[in-house]
């Protein structure tokens, strides 16, 4: 395997976040061990592995190489390692790259004439790769050819470059973002959901037999609650509540012990850090659940504006808990429930405080 690039998600993200969904070094580090290595350890996504076990299926019965395939979803879902299942299961060897890694369509040139026969390229964010290396990429989806431009101006030529069958795997949490000519060009799109709490237990105990760390069947779900629908953010609670579990109670996990180990690490029960709390507090406690405006709730709690809105925010709206109004941030009841708090009374008016509350 080839990685050109470690990737990076391009978002702001806050420092050290336990709850955060990109890949930190340690992350990369254990993340090899841990990931399954074909489609009958993979957990859950159910629809999305059934799907491409046929697609790999008839190209090994066909003895043609798969083809390509578009992964979206958010970041930890497993995507990298749906990719390396897809080489695993052709048999075949992968060349791991992303978007940002791919500047110009030289860059990409060289990558695709150096592939092997079936080898399976997987790019990364391939919503951010260039224009000019997009275009080229278009023709080596479709016809395994691209053409090389030598020389500038009215001068410059174009050199036919044959590229032996291989498989692209596009990754993206951005589907939208990608042009139509792109998107068709793919024989397979998935999107990934989401991991049930159920799923992320199973995930979990097969981490922790792989970590050698002993788990009962509450301390499992303890972690699974809390871990954002996502087998990285799974993977790493498990690892902090083993440390703690190896200092306080011999390196056996139960609930207590994974409860009490995640509130030293200010995760609640709910999966929310110490930002996501500390953004809700604000608009709760400051702002009477709002409406409020981005900015100010960022002053508020004294980050970055984009650290609120790209950090923060998208796990509390998909919790229920703060919804985007044309007038502001706006806290719903459960924000009130999940603080332990009693939303101010007689609120009336035409914010979108009231239809919250009136839904
Ligand atoms: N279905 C799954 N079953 C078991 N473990 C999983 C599953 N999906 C992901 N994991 C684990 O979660 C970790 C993160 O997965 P992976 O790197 O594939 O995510 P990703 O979607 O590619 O993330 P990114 O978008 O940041 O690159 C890996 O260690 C992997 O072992």
């Amino acid at each position: 395997m080839n990685w050109d690039e470690t990737t990076d998600e391009g978002a702001p993200q806050a420092a050290d976040r336990l709850v955060g969904a990109s890949a930190d070094g340690e992350d990369q580090a254990v993340e090899a061990a841990l990931r399954p290595k074909d489609l009958g350890e993979f957990i859950g996504q159910e629809k999305v592995r059934e799907q491409l076990d046929l697609v790999l299926r008839a190209a090994r019965a066909r003895g043609a190489t798969a083809d390509h395939v578009l992964l979206s979803g958010a970041p930890g879902l497993g995507k990298t390692t749906l990719s390396m299942i897809i080489a695993a299961e052709m048999g075949a060897p992968i060349r791991i790259t992303s978007g940002p890694a791919i500047q110009h369509a030289g860059d990409l040139a060289a990558i695709l004439s150096s592939l092997q026969e079936g080898e399976v390229l997987f790019l990364d964010e391939i919503h951010r790769m260039s224009r000019p290396a997009e275009e080229m990429l278009y023709m080596a989806m479709e016809d395994f050819r691209v053409d090389v431009i030598v020389g500038k101006g009215p001068g410059a030529t174009a050199i036919p470059l044959e590229l032996p069958p291989f498989t692209l795997v596009g990754a993206t949490t951005r589907a939208g973002l990608l042009p139509p000519p792109l998107r068709d060009r793919f024989g397979f799109t998935a999107h990934m959901e989401f991991y049930e709490p159920a799923e992320l237990e199973r995930v979990i105990h097969r981490s922790a037999s792989l970590l050698d760390v002993e788990i009962d069947t509450v301390g499992a779900a303890e972690i699974a609650g809390r871990s954002r629908g996502t087998p990285r953010i799974a993977n790493r609670l498990l690892r902090r509540v083993r440390d703690y579990a190896q200092v306080k109670a011999e390196g056996r996990i139960d609930r207590d012990i994974a409860s009490a180990a995640l509130a030293v690490y200010e995760v609640d029960g709910r999966g929310l850090d110490r930002l996501d709390r500390a953004v809700l507090e604000a608009l709760l406690k400051l702002f009477g659940g709002g409406p409020v405006g981005l900015s100010t709730l960022a002053v508020a709690v004294g980050e970055e504006r984009e650290t609120v809105e790209e950090v923060a925010e998208p796990f509390l709206v998909r919790e229920g808990l703060l919804a985007r109004t044309p007038r502001g941030r706006v806290a719903t009841p459960a924000a009130w429930a999940h603080l332990g708090l009693t939303p101010p009374q007689g609120r009336t008016g035409a914010s979108g405080q009231q239809d919250l509350f009136g839904a």
